[in-house]
């Protein structure tokens, strides 16, 4: 059986997680380009950890601009099934205060088609489902865990993924409320949706850090504001990390696995050599069971 592995995708003020021991930096290339920077690797309690700092070590990559791919393929080069998202969010509601944690459940796009968020494609072309975007059972975890760790922390709720860099205009905030949105972020979305694509598990750790700028009386978001809430709560986003690792079961009982199993659409004589090498990792087991 393959070790136990968590892979840790952090963002806005997580970019590093100071608590692993016997680390070891892995710097990958992927058929997909160069990831946002090396993975750092170890051990958190009896479980493997994989974090990648998002955005890069310093802050390099506009949300526009993170290599999704890359980050994503190369945890699955690195044995990872299970990702936890680390995000810092703006909330959506009155009751999502900034310092809270939510566990979203759903996903509405609003970014505009410049970033690659799917692996099919240049000769092969699949569709997974996505009608669940996160893992019900890592975020029922990352839930439990959340609670465990002191957090408030509230279950469920729909994340609108914008494309940024800039934050939203007060009227595109009120349309994100009055679809009933949770909380807004850039980063999310093409993680899931490739996430999928490549059976691996994945749910998100929301941060809230500010109302955006639907919520009169409050200020609106500013980076200054994000980063004062983020590093006041990074030390409880990793008390949250560490519970999760140690509630992880060995073998996954969701669907996330097998996600692949009948995306492809392809005739198999028709698919690109080239394709079929790239997505070895991920559809190998299917091409031999139809071989077999
Ligand atoms: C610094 S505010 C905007 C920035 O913060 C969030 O990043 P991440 O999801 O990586 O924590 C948001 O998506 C934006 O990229
Ligand atoms: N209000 C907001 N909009 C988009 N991304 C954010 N990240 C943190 N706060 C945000």
């Amino acid at each position: 059986m393959s070790e136990l592995t968590l892979g840790v995708i952090g963002g806005s003020g997580l970019y590093a997680m100071e608590e692993l021991t016997e680390v070891e930096e892995i710097r990958l290339q992927t058929p997909f380009g160069e990831p946002s920077d090396a993975y750092i690797c170890g051990r958190l309690g009896a479980v493997r950890l994989v974090f990648l700092p998002r955005h890069g070590r310093g802050h390099r990559y506009l949300p526009s601009e993170v290599p999704y791919r890359a980050n994503i393929y190369g945890m699955k080069m690195l044995g990872v099934d299970r990702i936890l998202s680390v995000s810092a969010v703006g909330s959506m509601k009155e009751q999502i205060a900034p310092g809270h944690m939510v566990v979203p459940d759903q996903f509405i796009d609003r970014t505009t088609g410049k970033r690659a968020n799917s692996f099919f494609g240049d000769g092969i072309v699949g569709h997974v489902q996505f009608a669940d975007p996160l893992c019900p059972a890592l975020a029922e975890s990352l839930y439990q865990a959340a609670h465990a760790a002191g957090a408030t922390v509230h279950q469920g709720g729909t994340y609108v993924c914008i494309e940024g860099p800039t934050f939203s205009t007060r009227a595109e905030s009120r349309l994100f409320r009055s679809w009933d949105a949770a909380v807004i972020g850039m980063t999310n979305l093409p993680e899931a949706r490739l996430a999928r694509e490549a059976e691996i598990c994945y749910a998100t750790l929301a941060l809230a850090t500010d109302y955006d700028c639907w919520y009169e009386g409050h200020e609106d978001v500013s980076v200054e504001a994000v980063l004062a809430i983020v590093r006041q709560n990074v030390a409880m986003a990793r008390r949250i990390i560490a519970e999760l690792a140690g509630r992880l079961a060995a073998e996954r009982r969701c669907g996330c696995g097998e996600a692949a199993r009948f995306a492809v659409m392809t005739a198999p004589a028709a698919i690109a050599p080239a394709a079929r090498q790239r997505l070895s990792l991920i559809l190998d087991k299917y091409f031999k069971d139809e071989t077999a």
